[in-house]
């Protein structure tokens, strides 16, 4: 039950002090606080006046006054005696309710101790958080995935029956995983895909076949030569390699291939590329000479354009420019010189732009190469431009194409973009303007059980490729570490044949040339063919001089690729380390991306790479194509902790269940056999070299 309200409000202790009756008002009405409260002041003052200072009528008044004071000072005994009842009466009610209350408690407690809490379930655990968005558009954050181990006949893939056999004869039975998602993506047909495409796939799957196969085969029909197809690739060597590949498929058509790559003369690259003819078109040779004769008089004379070749033109014709090419491999700072003095140079026609190693063309889109070629793609040639030809090939075009009945006849640009290690940045990427975009991805199964809604780029290797990790100390004897690697790593066996060739102070001369022989012979005999690479070209010759020096059986067999070389000789240096006449390839970065030299079985980075991305395409130069593999790394103290925490343990790189091997021998292990005073001798005479290269 609840505690009366009015419990507090009673006064202090009005029971336990007899309250002495109040003789007066004055003393009523300082012992309860109540009437103080309600007391006018007025009253007061009344009171304290002197009594000698009343007048009779006044007296009569007070008379009064004094009868109405007992009358109300009996009211308000009435009522204080009421008040004190209930006061006492309110102190008993709550003395007796204390007890209850107390007893109440009492009890509560008791029935409290007896209570078990009710069983509760068990707390549900919170689910750590993981984003189930991307920042990324749905293209490239679920992209579609093939399993690398993906191979079908290409029969089954609908190649044309001419180039299955084509294909055949080069060796390629099946379409490796790659092949299999790209080639019905490109065919015309059902399967097309119509918008662009971009291919993330390991390095040595297959990706050059997989874009030119389907280029190719739609051409295959080809008389006159129209640019259909533009394939851009970041080097010389890439051009020459893509174009390799092409004119093998295009054996048996009448397709013409043709590269831009600043091998030759500007104006022969020209020639190759638009042919110039004369066109009987006497109303159109009337306007181009009034125009010519404007810009006579105005002195704005256009230099190397129509105009130039209208001087050149029998009467009444005009100059038309045709195509040279069907396919144009080149890198992209030539095609951007085409593009901008070329005069005939259209691509209007263009069906396929390529970008091959797409994320290192958009990393340093080197003359804004990028946006110079979209604007010339995306300017259509307006209908009354076009010449004789493009007409015939639009209408030819329309007609044929099995989307005619649906689509508007418009051109249909497809662009394939392509990378071992494709970045996932929509910036770069949006310079390409790319239309209804579609990824790819080739990877393992293990792989695929990684989350790819993740933004970030993961990198495979190949499945066939083994990786080692050596500590050469602070570095100083690193030429012999890596003479170590060679000798018992690479070229397994050799080191067995154990006359060093610093042997000097003890080894006769004649003694000395036959071990050198007996290696020699071993050494041509040998299948390994490794890839060394340094930080620069500087520094791949000063290690291909000092390799030679401290082991002269190597000599005949080791070669540097550097800057100076020219197209045709670096040409003939990677044909003969294909072939196996040259073992050691000494290279920079520069030959770290798409060469595909067949059979290298080792690829050493004696100084280690700068990014991950270059170490993923360095070590990619072997492991091809399905084929075993072996990738060494030379580190020293100071690069360990980026080397083993990015490339070896990061997430970037992804290897499977493999791991890096890390490898370690030591420092008298390459300094043996007179190794370090070899050495001494080798960096002294390098020195001498350079002093005399510089005198
Ligand atoms: N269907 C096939 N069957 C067997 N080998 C093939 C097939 N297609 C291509 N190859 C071979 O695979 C090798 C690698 O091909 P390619 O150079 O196109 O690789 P890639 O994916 O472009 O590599 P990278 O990213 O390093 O440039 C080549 O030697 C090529 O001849």
């Amino acid at each position: 039950m609840p505690a009366p309200l009015f419990k507090r409000w009673a006064p202090p202790k009005p029971v336990t002090k007899p309250v002495p009756k109040p003789a007066t008002v004055e003393s009523a009405r300082i012992s309860s606080p109540i009437q103080e409260r309600t007391e006018s002041p007025v009253v007061e003052a009344k009171l304290s006046t002197p009594k000698a200072a009343k007048k009779p009528k006044k007296r009569k008044r007070e008379a009064e006054a004094q009868d109405e004071d007992d009358e109300t000072s009996k009211k308000h005994k009435a009522i204080f005696s009421k008040f004190e009842k209930v006061s006492k009466l309110a102190e008993a009610r709550g003395q007796q309710h204390g007890e209850d209350d107390e007893s109440n408690d009492a009890q509560a407690q008791e029935e409290l101790h007896d209570l078990k809490p009710m069983p509760q379930p068990a707390p549900i655990p919170e689910a750590a958080f993981e984003p189930t968005f991307s920042t990324l558009p749905p293209w490239l954050s679920q992209p579609t995935t093939i399993e690398s181990s993906k191979s079908l006949p290409f029969t089954e893939l609908g190649v044309d029956a001419q180039f299955v056999k084509r294909l055949e004869q080069l060796g390629f039975k099946d379409a490796l995983a790659v092949q299999t998602a790209l080639l019905p993506m490109l065919h015309t047909g059902f399967d097309q895909h119509l918008g662009d495409v971009c291919v993330s796939a390991k390095t040595g799957s297959g990706k050059t076949l997989a874009y030119l196969l389907p280029i190719i085969e739609a051409l295959k029909d080809r008389a006159v030569p129209i640019l259909s197809a533009i394939v851009v690739v970041p080097s010389r060597q890439l051009v020459n390699q893509a174009l390799q590949v092409a004119e093998e498929l295009c054996v048996g058509t009448k397709i013409k291939v043709g590269t831009a790559l600043g091998n030759t003369a500007f104006a022969s690259e020209q020639k190759q590329l638009v042919k110039l003819r004369a066109q009987y078109d006497p109303k159109r040779a009337k306007e181009l000479q009034e125009r010519a004769s404007r810009q006579f008089r105005t002195g704005f004379l256009e230099k190397g354009g129509i105009i130039d070749d209208l001087m050149e033109m029998p009467l009444d014709h005009v100059p038309q420019y045709d195509s040279g090419v069907d396919i144009l491999i080149c890198t992209p700072g030539r095609l951007v010189e085409h593009i901008e003095h070329t005069t005939g140079f259209l691509l209007n026609s263009v069906r396929w732009l390529v970008i091959d190693e797409a994320d290192q063309l958009l990393n340093q889109n080197f003359q804004g190469w990028a946006s110079v070629l979209m604007d010339a793609l995306h300017g259509e040639t307006p209908v009354d431009f076009m010449n004789a030809q493009e007409r015939l090939y639009k209408r030819e075009r329309d007609a044929n194409s099995i989307w005619s009945a649906v689509l508007p006849a418009r051109r249909q640009l497809t662009k394939v973009v392509l990378s071992a290690t494709m970045e996932k940045d929509l910036t770069k990427l949006g310079t390409l303007r790319l239309k209804r975009p579609k990824l790819v991805v080739v990877q393992d199964e293990a792989t695929e059980i990684q989350p790819l809604e993740n933004d970030d780029n993961v990198f495979e290797l190949p499945s066939t490729l083994d990786e080692f990790a050596v500590h050469v100390g602070d570095g100083s004897n690193k030429p012999l570490h890596l003479l170590h690697v060679l000798l018992t790593y690479v070229f397994e066996g050799l080191d067995s044949i154990n006359t060093h060739a610093t042997k000097e102070a003890v080894a006769s001369s004649e003694h000395e040339s036959s071990d050198e022989d007996e290696k020699a012979t071993g050494l041509s005999s040998h299948q390994s063919r490794v890839l060394v690479f340094t930080k620069s070209t500087e520094s791949a010759s000063r290690l291909s001089h000092l390799l030679s020096v401290l082991e002269p059986a190597f000599k005949n067999y080791l070669r540097t690729m550097t800057r100076a070389l020219t197209a045709d000789a670096s040409r003939k240096l990677l044909k003969s380390f294909g072939s196996g006449d040259v073992k050691i390839l000494i290279a920079s970065d520069a030959a770290s991306r798409g060469l595909d030299i067949p059979d290298i079985t080792h690829v050493i980075n004696y100084d280690i790479p700068t990014s991950i991305t270059s170490y993923v395409h360095r070590v990619g130069r072997t492991s091809r194509a399905g084929k075993y593999g072996q990738a060494w790394t030379l580190f020293t103290k100071t690069e360990a902790a980026w080397f083993l925490k990015q490339v070896t343990k990061g997430d970037t790189v992804k290897r499977g269940a493999r791991k890096v091997k890390r490898i370690e021998w030591k420092e008298s292990a390459v300094t043996a056999d007179g190794r370090k005073k070899a050495y001494r001798l080798a960096l002294a005479e390098l020195e001498g070299a350079v002093k005399g290269g510089a005198d």
